[in-house]
């Protein structure tokens, strides 16, 4: 039995209705035993967490982890120029090594900005899986597939391996969906085909739906359709679970098409700011019913995978489209990047809440600093005020990834030493 004490912190357990308050946590073999005040029970190892908040790990529903080799490379660019002259590029020079140390890179500002489990579509994606593996992050993992020069049956078979090789692994920290990539990369027939079979295996899906107007427009002139019609069309909402990214062009009918869904929304509101997009329609799905998580895109367009970025950016949008501060609290955007985006990886039974019985993936938050005092209102300190810079320690399964800052599972200097000289052979004469 392996355990672990967590001590007189302030824990926001995202419960809803549930107030902070101020306690102990006891973590058995990866799971949460017992969470109140004033536990004594024998540990392994104690944390003293005073001036602390515990919380449940951030949640990014939507990444390409890899792409973090790509950061800072192209910016100030539309979309379509962005992916077609830079990114698509770059990635065709990419390695499976390659892919494992920009994961790896990616992974390691995650755990450094309380991140504990993720979204992730890419290529090389046993590399994706490995790095998760030495990590001791979480993530839900995709191959993503494009149907535009063949009928991408070598894609198709490196999903299904993906999913037959990977799922379950690191004692369950590892799960795996079907990634078509897009509406605009994917036409009717292979779309079609990877749908059935995810209804057939009940096999998550997860795709890119409705970023850019250019994206309507192409749609458009192919299909007659809005990009939400043709997904629903070809029968992506029926019988299985969906995990939507993006999702910032939708007409009142495609709302009402969603609502229902299985799944949901991954917003990620700093990449479509960045990029230009727009902004989503989040209270719309929200009030439709449609569970709305939050993500980040990968670095190459975001430039950052600080979930706490995403928080401030999800709220202060909402609130500006609307005129209206009321719109999209403090506590409604914390949800979305716990409960909610844990709903969209389908592991909300698992993690997402502070709760006995549900495994230990969570993140120390050091309060003692200028800009989080006074403590007067825990979720909107944490929403508005705090960065990852924050966070002291994140614990996935019961193991510390980062404790006072320092990593406990990667070897920073090597992370940084691949990435940079990996990076810089991806990117010359680009
Ligand atoms: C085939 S693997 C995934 C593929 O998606 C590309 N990508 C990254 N960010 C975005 C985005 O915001 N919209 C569409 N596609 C995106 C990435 O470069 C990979 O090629
Ligand atoms: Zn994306």
């Amino acid at each position: 039995m392996k355990t672990l004490l967590i001590k007189d912190c302030m824990i926001l357990t995202m419960v809803e209705g549930e107030k902070p308050f101020l306690g102990d946590i006891w973590i058995v073999d990866g799971r949460i035993a017992k969470i109140g005040s004033s536990i004594e029970e024998e540990a392994d190892r104690v944390i003293l967490a005073k001036n602390m908040v515990a919380m449940p790990g951030l949640i990014n529903a939507h990444n390409h982890a890899s792409m973090s080799l790509l950061r800072a490379f192209s910016d100030d660019l539309k979309l379509m120029d962005w992916l077609d002259k830079k990114m698509l590029p770059a990635e065709a020079r990419m390695t499976r090594e390659d892919v494992y140390w920009g994961t790896t890179l990616g992974i390691a500002e995650m755990i450094a900005s309380g991140t504990t489990a993720f979204a992730d579509m890419y290529v090389h994606m046993d590399a994706v899986a490995q790095a998760v593996l030495d990590s001791g992050i979480r993530a839900s993992l995709t191959r993503g597939m494009v149907f535009l020069e063949d009928d991408g049956g070598r894609r198709m078979a490196e999903a299904l391996d993906l999913i037959d090789n990977w799922t379950g692994a690191g004692d369950g920290r590892i799960t795996t969906m079907l990634g078509p990539h897009a509406p605009y990369t994917c036409p009717p027939k292979p779309l079609q085909g990877v749908i059935e079979l995810a209804c057939k295996r009940q096999i998550p899906l997860h795709i890119h739906l409705a970023e850019t107007v250019e994206e309507g427009e192409k749609i458009r002139a192919k299909y007659n359709q809005t990009p939400t019609e043709y997904l629903h069309e070809l029968g992506m909402f029926h019988d299985t679970h969906v995990l939507l990214a993006h999702v910032v062009h939708l007409n009142e009918s495609d709302v009402a098409l969603l609502r229902g869904m299985r799944g949901g929304v991954a917003h990620n509101p700093v990449s479509n700011l960045k990029l230009g997009c727009g902004i989503a329609p989040v209270r719309e799905l929200i009030e439709a019913g449609v569970t709305v998580g939050m993500g980040t895109d990968g670095a190459g367009s975001a430039t950052t995978l600080d979930m706490f970025a995403e928080i401030k950016a999800a709220t202060w949008m909402q609130k500006l489209k609307h005129g209206d501060p009321t719109v999209l609290p403090a506590e409604a955007a914390l949800r979305m990047a716990t409960i909610e985006s844990a709903k969209l990886l389908a592991i909300d039974h698992e993690v997402g809440t502070l709760e006995a019985g549900k495994r230990a993936d969570l993140i120390l938050i050091d309060l003692d600093k200028p800009h989080l005092q006074p403590v007067l209102d825990i979720p909107a300190l944490l929403a508005y005020s705090a960065t990852g810079a924050d966070v002291d320690t994140t614990i996935v399964n019961g193991e510390i990834l980062m404790h006072q800052r320092q990593f406990q599972t990667l070897h920073w200097e090597e992370v940084k030493r691949e990435a940079t000289a990996r990076a810089r052979r991806l990117v010359e004469g680009l």
